[in-house]
């Protein structure tokens, strides 16, 4: 990892517009978010109830649990039926106050299974493209300095003209880090972004990402069906079951 890449060009945290923001040292999730879903007669509840001092949290549970539901509804990709969102004192969405950021102002950066690159871009142009401002051409914002710095950092400079087709797994797991870090977001939230990878690649993986939050405070929530993931890259663990939190450390709800 090339530590000058990643040493920050700015506060770990931003301050919050004064109406957004909660009392000193707020939990860094603060997780309120109730949604039913029907998929012909059957039914899905979820009703998350959460706040967590942890930066780092893994959020575990059983094929169905809702997790990746919950990611989204915190991503902003989804509406709750009810329920409030807040990252480190920042609120993005509070249903009782009517209030509700749109996903792209929500300032996170999202990494899921497949890596969802864009397949006509190439790797610098999909790290670029959460850049562009409007409908401009994707190849001005991958020029950005930006670009170059993550480029770096996961040490993609031989491939950055490559499409994802031309790419390997890990690559393709970087690029999609790096297309995630770009816009210095508040915090990440990453679904099982090592499910595709070998041993040995996960592993180098995740010491990446180590290395990364040493250099950049950036609070995570990873989804994963991996207990070493939990155990090496959490520093709290959430365990979901049938859409509620079944086990949390304690202090929380
Ligand atoms: N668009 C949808 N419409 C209806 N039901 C949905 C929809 N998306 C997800 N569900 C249901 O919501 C539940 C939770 O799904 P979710 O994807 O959050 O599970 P998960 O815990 O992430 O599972 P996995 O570990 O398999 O990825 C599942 O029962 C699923 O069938």
């Amino acid at each position: 990892m090339d530590d000058t890449a990643l040493r920050p060009g700015r506060s770990a945290t931003r301050p919050a517009p004064p109406a957004a923001t909660e009392a000193a040292r707020p939990p860094t999730w603060a997780l309120r978010l109730q949604r039913r879903l029907r998929h012909g007669d059957q039914t899905f509840t979820l009703d998350v109830d959460l706040t967590l001092a942890q930066p780092h949290m893994a959020l575990v549970g059983p094929s169905g649990a809702g997790k990746t539901q919950t990611l989204k509804l915190i991503a902003g990709m989804a509406r709750p039926d009810a329920g409030r969102v807040a990252i480190a004192g920042r609120v993005l969405h509070d249903s009782a106050a009517g209030f509700s950021l749109p996903a792209r102002q929500r300032r996170l950066g999202y990494v899921f299974q497949d890596y969802a690159l864009f397949p006509h871009l190439t790797v610098r142009q999909n790290i670029g493209f959460a850049l562009r401002r409007g409908w401009l051409n994707p190849g001005r914002s991958a020029d950005a300095p930006q670009v170059e710095r993550w480029v770096k950092a996961f040490h993609l400079q031989a491939i950055v003209d490559h499409y994802p087709h031309q790419i390997s797994g890990g690559q393709r797991q970087r690029t999609a880090l790096a297309r995630a870090l770009v816009t210095e977001p508040d915090a990440l939230l990453l679904d099982e972004p090592f499910a595709a990878l070998d041993r040995p690649l996960r592993q180098a993986l995740r010491r990446e990402l180590l290395d990364l939050r040493a250099e950049v405070a950036v609070p995570t929530l990873l989804i994963t069906h991996d207990d070493e993931d939990a155990e090496l890259l959490a520093d709290a663990v959430v365990q979901l079951q049938a859409g509620r939190v079944v086990s949390a450390p304690e202090g929380v709800r």
